[in-house]
């Protein structure tokens, strides 16, 4: 199995995608929201790229939900904080979503034979579901304003040391994922400081989602694994 960690949306060719599994990964805040939207009993999540397109899906049906600039854009059901997901917010609701990278990414994985959400709350349930799809496999790290963000590297590096322990078959990785398998194994117990002081951590301290860090540096909490069917991602 080949597995390629690409390190931002600006890095990602459409054509790379092709015959594989993308596994998206936007660790703050937006596939860990995804995660915790499905826990919560949400119907299904559209990823949308605009403000616009989301509003012109707005209706009584739909939780629209989101951010630019890690605020809550107004008019809007929900930001992009996880813990906002709540069964009574979203229980058996569409959620249309757009976030500054993550639903762009989303979006840029569609050509892929299959699309699904990882972050560290659904690590080991998401490459153990992408390791079943046998497909070679493509780590997309969102990024954050189309730079790398460690956040999703260090991301990227739990799920390749996951994948290496349920896979029979040898794995090879591109450059970039051995750096980040080894960034990931030496961070132990500094994981939650790591991410409290990268660069989207320290912003969304100074906009006072400080908890949400906590949130999405908890590993494996979670066994859903959401995966692009259509256009919407779903519980698989
Ligand atoms: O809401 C977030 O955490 C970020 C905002 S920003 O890009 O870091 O300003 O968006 P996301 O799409 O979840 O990376
Ligand atoms: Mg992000």
């Amino acid at each position: 199995m080949q597995i390629e960690v690409i390190s931002s949306v600006n890095e990602a060719q459409a054509d790379r995608f092709t015959h594989r599994t993308v596994i998206v990964i936007d660790v703050l805040r937006a596939t860990s929201t995804i995660v915790a939207a499905l826990e919560a009993g949400a119907a299904s999540i559209l990823p949308v790229e605009t403000v616009l397109e989301a509003r012109a899906l707005q209706c009584g049906e739909h939780v629209l939900a989101g951010e630019r600039f890690c605020r809550k854009i107004p008019g809007f059901d929900l930001g992009n904080s996880p813990e906002e997901f709540t069964p009574a917010a979203v229980g058996g609701k569409r959620v249309v979503l757009t976030t500054t990278n993550g639903t762009r990414a989303l979006h840029k994985a569609m050509r892929a034979d299959y699309v699904l959400a990882g972050s560290l709350n659904n690590a080991a349930a998401c490459a153990a579901a992408a390791a079943e799809l046998r497909r070679d496999i493509v780590l997309l790290c969102a990024g954050s304003h189309n730079e790398f963000a460690l956040e999703d590297g260090l991301c990227a590096g739990l799920l390749i040391s996951e994948l290496r322990r349920i896979s029979p078959t040898v794995i090879e990785m591109n450059d970039l994922g051995a750096a980040m398998l080894g960034y990931y194994r030496s961070s132990g117990e500094r994981l939650r400081d790591m991410l409290l002081g990268s660069t989207t951590g320290r912003k969304l301290i100074k906009n006072g989602n400080a908890r949400d860090v906590d949130h999405c540096c908890r590993i494996n909490t979670s066994s859903i694994v959401p995966r692009l069917q259509g256009d919407s991602l779903c519980q698989t």
